[in-house]
């Protein structure tokens, strides 16, 4: 007998995974009078479903929080302010939650609520906690239903769109496929609202959406418009694991590998969560101003930052606290964590390190910032 042919093309490959993290964003659960879309809830769980009962593992990450809270509580609108905004999550998830639980208890699921910092998905000691529940909810075939933790995210560190927290869920559960739900039909090579913008098919590598502009802006309800989507997808991508991004209404076509949406292929192989939490998710304490030969040093990626290359330090930080490498001009090159205090900098400045081991004793001749502990920033991409 003939073994079932695979479509071995990178879209045919996608009905194959075996374990998908699906977001949908707020804008493709709210309903015109700003209100949770329950129909539209429904409809993405009755895909969620079938693909669970194909035995395949789904985690979704969903908004909506804020859209299921505002009513209840007497709000005429969505709330602006954050300590409003965080009172209305926190009333809003449980009604946003006991949705999706009724949802998917008409298709025989079980769902159990994840409530994530980007801490808890990076930081060492916080991560193997949200790894270990959400392995054991997928063994025992409940579908995870995360969000961000809005009623403690602080403002420092929130991520306030849940895009980001949606690359960094697939990467801690070690997803073969993303797809990131919006209200638009994936990428478009300018704002979509703008007259003769088409939508991108694929995206091979990040040079080719360089030019692309985007908009932080969005819908009305979401947060974080294009810009966020776009650095969730180069987590994931640059993690190994493909994105689509495409309307919510085409989850079916998206997770059967149709060709809806933008595709967004492989850029590279999975990488440590220390670098990923550096690069996306840690909000740094203070600014090295580094020379040029220090940022050519750090730029070429294999070396630490010393105490001669720095020419300033900006900010009231503490060893092991993340900071911000910038160039003479005030670009940042980099970011990484750094050994020592803010206080203790200055009088290293401009040294080299047999200088300071000679006059301020052993340990002192150690760099700034190791290079194991130093990742690269890209240059931003042009944004309206
Ligand atoms: N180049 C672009 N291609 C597609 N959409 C874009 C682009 N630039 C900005 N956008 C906007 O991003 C919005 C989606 O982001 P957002 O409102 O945050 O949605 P969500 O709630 O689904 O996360 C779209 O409504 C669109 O207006
Ligand atoms: N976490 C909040 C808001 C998140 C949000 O709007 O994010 P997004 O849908 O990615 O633009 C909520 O559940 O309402």
């Amino acid at each position: 007998m003939n073994e079932p042919q695979v479509d071995q093309s990178p879209r045919g490959l996608l009905k194959e995974a075996q374990r998908v993290v699906v977001k949908i964003g707020s804008s493709s659960l709210t309903a015109q009078d700003g209100h949770l879309d329950v129909a539209a809830l429904r409809g993405l769980v009755d895909v969620i479903a079938a693909r669970h009962a194909e035995g395949k593992h789904v985690v979704l990450v969903t908004s909506g929080a804020i859209a299921a809270g505002f009513g209840p509580l007497g709000l005429g609108s969505r709330p602006k302010d954050l300590a409003t905004a965080q009172a209305t999550a926190a009333v809003g998830q449980g009604l946003l939650v006991a949705q999706y639980t009724e949802a998917f208890a008409a298709h025989g699921v079980r769902v159990g609520q994840v409530l994530l910092t980007a801490e808890d998905t990076v930081r060492r000691g916080h991560y193997r906690n949200a790894q270990r529940s959400l392995e054991r909810l997928l063994d025992l075939g409940v579908v995870p239903i995360v969000n961000e933790n809005d009623a403690v995210a602080t403002d420092k560190l929130r991520f306030g769109d849940n895009d980001r927290l949606a690359a960094l869920v697939s990467h801690l559960v070690h997803a073969d496929l993303m797809i990131l739900l919006t209200d638009v039909d994936g990428l478009y090579d300018g704002p979509p609202t703008r007259p003769g913008a088409k939508r991108i098919r694929e995206v091979r590598s990040p040079a080719d959406i360089e030019h692309v502009e985007v908009t932080s802006s969005g819908s009305a309800v979401g947060t974080g418009g294009m810009i966020t989507k776009l650095e969730s997808v180069s987590i994931a991508t640059a993690s190994g694991i493909p994105v689509v991004l495409t309307l919510a209404s085409n989850v079916a076509g998206a997770l059967a590998g149709d060709e809806v949406g933008t595709f967004f292929a492989v850029t590279g192989k999975s990488s440590s969560r220390r670098r990923l939490w550096l690069q996306y998710a840690a909000k740094a304490r203070g600014r090295l101003v580094l020379d040029d030969g220090a940022v050519r040093a750090v730029l070429g990626g294999t070396a630490s930052l010393l105490p001669a290359g720095i020419t300033a330090v900006e900010g009231s930080f503490e060893s092991d606290d993340p900071v911000e490498l910038v160039d003479p001009s005030g670009r940042v090159v980099a970011r990484g964590l750094v050994s020592y205090d803010s206080t203790e900098i200055p009088e290293l400045l401009g040294r080299s390190t047999g200088e300071l081991r000679d006059v301020l004793g052993e340990g002192y001749d150690r760099a700034v910032v190791h290079r194991d502990y130093l990742v690269l920033v890209r240059r931003g991409r042009r944004s309206s």
